[in-house]
């Protein structure tokens, strides 16, 4: 397969661990794609909308030959088959896919920013794409650069959760 992206995915709608499961699974069921490898799980303390439950957040690594717009109506069609519904801005869901990086191309459409423009700034994106791979640069600075330029109190919202 052409290209390796990484797909973040978090949940915060019961059964949360399902809905990642899930989503994983239909991914990876794609000819186009593989999930070549998963982060751990962690919980994490809600960001931006914080009147809500806490999210399980993930990163995967898939090689695909889907087109970078092909692979948004893929993750897209996953979100409203698990039920994703779209009301309050940054609020609650039962999956929500966002594409990170793909290979290493900068995407600047309408409906399609890559690198995601708010990964940098996300502890919860962040620490488990570090797991994935220690080494990543993104746009030139290092994943472990980002993190470090984070508030503690951010990393501190994202703790190892224990599969239940
Ligand atoms: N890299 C990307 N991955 C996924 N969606 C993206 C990306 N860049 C732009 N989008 C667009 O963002 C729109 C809103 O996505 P969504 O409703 O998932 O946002 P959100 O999860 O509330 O916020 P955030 O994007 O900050 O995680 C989508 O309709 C999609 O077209
Ligand atoms: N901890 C956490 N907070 C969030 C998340 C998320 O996945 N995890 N997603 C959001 C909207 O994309 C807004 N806030």
């Amino acid at each position: 397969m052409q290209f390796k992206v990484y797909i973040a995915l978090g949940s915060n709608i019961e059964p949360r661990e399902q809905y990642l499961n899930k989503a994983i699974e239909t991914l990876d069921s794609l000819n186009e794609l593989n999930i070549i490898d998963t982060s751990p799980v962690y919980q994490t303390k809600p960001v931006g909308y914080t009147k809500q439950g806490q999210f399980l957040n993930m990163v995967v690594l898939a090689e695909t030959d889907l087109s970078p717009e092909q692979l948004l109506k893929k993750t897209q069609s996953v979100e409203k088959e698990l039920g994703r519904e779209r009301d309050i801005r940054f609020g609650p869901r039962t999956i929500d896919l966002d594409i990170l990086m793909f290979g290493d191309q900068t995407i600047q459409l309408d409906h399609l920013t890559v690198p995601h423009p708010r990964m940098v700034e996300r502890a919860f994106v962040l620490v488990p794409l570090k797991d994935l791979n220690p080494q990543l640069h993104i746009e030139g600075t290092s994943v472990q650069t980002y993190i470090e330029r984070l508030d503690q109190t951010e990393i501190e919202g994202v703790e190892l959760y224990k599969k239940g």
